[in-house]
Parts: C-alpha cells; structure tokens; sequence
C-alpha cells in the first residue's frame, strides 16, 4: 500500500493541491476525478516522482519514503496521456528499450516484451513504428513499455482522452485484465462514467483545494 499525507503544492500563488491524502491499495485500482485544472496531473506527477510535492509524506508498505526514492527503485511505471512512443523506434526496441539502459540482458529483454506484446495482442506491430499504429495500439504499446519495467503501481494520465470514445469499454478492459495480473492501478480521469467502470475507490480532486476520499 502506498499512502501520501498531507500533499500540497502550488505554482506561484496559486494553490492547486491543499493538504492532500491518497491511499493507493495493493491490486486495486484507484481513479482520480475531477474538473479540468483542478491538479490532476500534478498529483500524478506529484505520485510518480516527475514533479516535486511542496510538502507531505509518503509511505510505502508500513516504511516513510519519498517519490524520488519509490522512482529510483522502479516502483511506479506511467502510461502518459500522449503516449509518449519514440518514433524512430520499433514497437519491439520501444518496449525493450528502457529495461536495456536498466542493464537487462538483450535476449531476455526481447523475451519479456514479446510476453507482453502477446498479452496486449501487439504481436503482429512487433516491427512496426508508432506512425503506423492505430491510437488504440499505441496505447497498449505505452502500457507494455511501462509494464517491462516490472512496475509495481501503474499509473495513467487520462487514458481514454487520445482515443475514440468507442474505444472506452476496450481500455476499461484492457486495465481490468492488468489488474487481474495483480497490478496496483491509479487512473486521472475526468470522465466519471469510466472512473465508475474502471474503479474500486475514487478520489475526488476539487478546485480551490478541497478534496474527498470515498470507498
Ligand atoms: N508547471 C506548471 N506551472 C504552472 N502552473 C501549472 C503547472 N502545471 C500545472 N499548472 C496549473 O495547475 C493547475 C492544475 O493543473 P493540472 O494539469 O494538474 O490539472 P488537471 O486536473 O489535470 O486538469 P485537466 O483535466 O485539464 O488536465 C492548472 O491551473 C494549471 O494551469
């Protein structure tokens, strides 16, 4: 479980997180709504390490740590609202390529993302480059990068905003299969309807700081 207490943060004079708590339980999976601008995004980021909290602390499993430290031990993996693929690689390279940097063997690299390609039903863009992929499929390549890394929190900054909105019941299927695997999930949303689909609790981030925790 991984638990943050207290998270603020502002940009300039404006307070966009007040005192904030988020509970993250093991292999379940938490949305987090609510309206544009209200700090989605950053608390995600505040969650992954990417941007620095003001103040407030983090435990994970029962010991006090810090973002910085959960991101150097791989903790969290992120699937970006972009995608984030790099375009001059291959689905495969994009996939093998973070764990190889890591010092993961070439072989077992491919093995590993080859395992995850098939899951994702990516085998046949194996060789394919992200220009040539649907949205759809560039977003189960984004969720097979961050899986390769063997995180143990995923997190996914509004995942169905890139797509057709036909696409909404295959990415609430594709995260309950993840989470079926045993993944801690945390989705940004400001889409209730899918929060309700995809969730097990939701934390309601409100504008001017005021926030609400519900099971
Ligand atoms: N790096 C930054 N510098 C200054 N202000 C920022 C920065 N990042 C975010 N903000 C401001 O913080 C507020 C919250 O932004 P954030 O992107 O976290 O909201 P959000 O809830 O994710 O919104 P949306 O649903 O529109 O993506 C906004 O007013 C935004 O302009």
């Amino acid at each position: 479980m991984l638990e943050l207490k207290n998270i603020s943060k502002r940009f300039g004079d404006q307070v966009v997180l007040d005192n904030l708590d988020v509970t993250i339980e093991d292999q379940k999976t938490l949305a987090i709504v609510g309206p544009s601008g209200a700090g989605k995004t950053t608390l995600l980021r505040i969650i992954a390490g990417l941007t620095p909290a003001d103040s407030g602390s983090f435990t994970y499993n029962g010991q006090a740590t810090s973002a910085a430290e959960l991101r150097k031990q791989g903790v969290i993996g992120v699937v970006f609202q972009g995608f984030e693929l790099f375009p001059n690689l291959s689905v495969l390279k994009n996939i093998t390529l973070a764990p190889t940097l890591q010092g993961v063997g070439a072989a077992a690299a491919e093995k590993h993302a080859r395992s995850l390609m098939d899951q994702l039903d990516l085998e046949a863009q194996a060789n394919a480059y992200p220009y040539s992929l649907s949205g759809g499929q560039k977003q189960r390549v984004a969720i097979a990068r961050a899986l390769a890394l063997d995180p143990k929190i995923l997190l996914y900054d509004e995942p169905t905003s890139a797509l057709d909105p036909n696409l909404r019941q295959s990415v609430a299927d594709l995260i309950a299969s993840v989470k079926q695997q045993g993944m801690t999930q945390v989705v940004v949303t400001h889409d209730m309807e899918f929060a309700k689909m995809v969730a097990d609790a939701t934390l309601t981030v409100a504008k001017q700081g005021s926030e609400s925790n519900e099971a």
